[in-house]
C-alpha cells in the first residue's frame, strides 16, 4: 500500500489515496500504521477518498483504530495533498467530513505549492445532547464543575462534530496532562469519550492550548479542539472571537464568526511517501 506522511502543526497521520488503493479494515490498519516502533509512527490514519457530494471525501481513524467525525489538522493536509497531485485542482474545495460538508481555502505559491489552508469548520454543536455528555439534553455546560482523580475541574464542552472538553489551566505546561487526559477522556460524563484540551491564556488574543486526544493521547495538536477552544473562550469570556492559538507543534489561528462558523487557518506539511505491505 502506498502512503504519503503529512502533518499539519505536528499532528501527524498517515494518508493513503482512496482512489488508488481499497482499504479493507481500515480499523485495524489505523492501529498497525500508528505503532511508532513496529509501524510507520503517527497519530492515526486517514483516507481520501472520491465523494458524491462533495469534492472530495475524508475518513479518519485514531491510532486506537476508533473513527472520528472530524480532523481539522487532516483536513488541511487533505486538501494539499488533491491540489499538489491534481486530483481536486481548485484554490476553493469542499470536503466531505463526518462533521459535514466544510469549505476549504488554499493559497498555493507561483510553483503550485501549498503550505497553508484555511478551513471553514463549520458551527459549534453546545448542547450536551449534541456534545454528547450527560444531563439534561438542551442544557449547554460552560465552566461546569465535575470531580475526576478525587479533584473538582471546570469544563466548557463543545462539539464540533467529535467532543471537547475544554479546561482551563494557569500553568499549562506544569499540569498533569498525562495523568488527568486519559480519565478525562472515559469519564462517565462522556458515552463517545472526549478530546480534551487544556487551556492557558495569554491574553484576548493569544492562548497555549496542550490536547489529549480520544483514541491517540498527546497529540503536538488538534485543530478541531483549537476550533473548540475558540468557542469555550468566548462562551467563558475568557478570549475574543480572533485567536492565535499556540499549540507545541504549531501556531493555528482562529475566529469564531458572528455568523456562526469557526474559521481555521495553519500550516500543512508533506514529509514523506513510501510502501507499506498490507
Ligand atoms: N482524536 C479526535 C480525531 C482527530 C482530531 C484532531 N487531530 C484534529 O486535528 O481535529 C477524535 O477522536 O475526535
Amino acid at each position: 500500500m502506498k502512503f504519503t506522511k503529512m502533518h499539519g502543526a505536528g499532528n501527524d497521520y498517515v494518508y493513503v489515496n482512496g482512489f488508488e488503493e481499497t482499504i479493507d479494515n481500515p480499523e485495524e490498519l489505523a492501529v498497525r500504521v500508528s505503532d511508532r516502533h513496529f509501524g510507520i509512527g503517527s497519530d492515526g490514519l486517514i483516507l481520501i477518498l472520491p465523494s458524491d457530494r462533495a469534492d472530495v471525501r475524508m475518513r479518519i481513524f485514531n491510532a486506537d483504530g476508533s473513527e472520528a467525525e472530524m480532523c481539522g489538522n487532516g483536513v488541511r493536509c487533505v486538501a494539499k495533498f488533491v491540489y499538489e497531485r491534481g486530483l481536486v485542482r481548485k484554490e476553493r474545495l469542499i470536503i466531505e467530513t463526518g462533521a459535514g460538508l466544510l469549505p476549504v481555502e488554499l493559497f498555493p505559491d507561483a510553483g503550485g505549492r501549498v503550505d497553508r489552508v484555511r478551513v471553514g469548520m463549520g458551527e459549534p454543536r453546545l448542547t450536551r445532547g449534541e456534545i454528547p455528555m450527560a444531563g439534561p439534553a438542551d442544557e449547554r455546560a460552560v465552566d461546569i464543575p465535575f470531580e475526576v482523580a478525587g479533584r473538582t475541574l471546570r469544563a466548557t464542552c463543545v462539539s464540533m462534530g467529535n467532543p471537547h472538553c475544554v479546561i482551563y489551566v494557569d500553568d499549562v505546561d506544569a499540569f498533569p496532562v498525562a495523568e488527568l487526559g486519559p480519565q478525562i477522556e472515559r469519564h462517565p460524563l462522556f458515552p463517545q469519550r472526549t478530546n480534551v484540551e487544556f487551556v492557558q491564556v495569554l491574553s484576548q488574543g493569544e492562548v497555549r492550548q496542550r490536547t489529549w486526544e480520544r483514541g491517540a493521547g498527546e497529540t503536538l495538536a488538534c485543530g478541531t479542539g483549537a476550533a473548540a477552544v475558540t468557542v469555550a473562550g468566548v462562551l467563558t469570556g475568557r478570549s475574543g472571537r480572533r485567536i492565535v492559538n499556540h499549540l507545541a507543534g504549531g501556531d493555528l489561528v482562529l475566529e469564531w464568526l458572528e455568523a456562526g462558523p469557526v474559521l481555521m487557518t495553519g500550516p500543512a506539511t508533506e514529509v514523506f511517501s513510501g510502501e507499506f505491505p498490507l
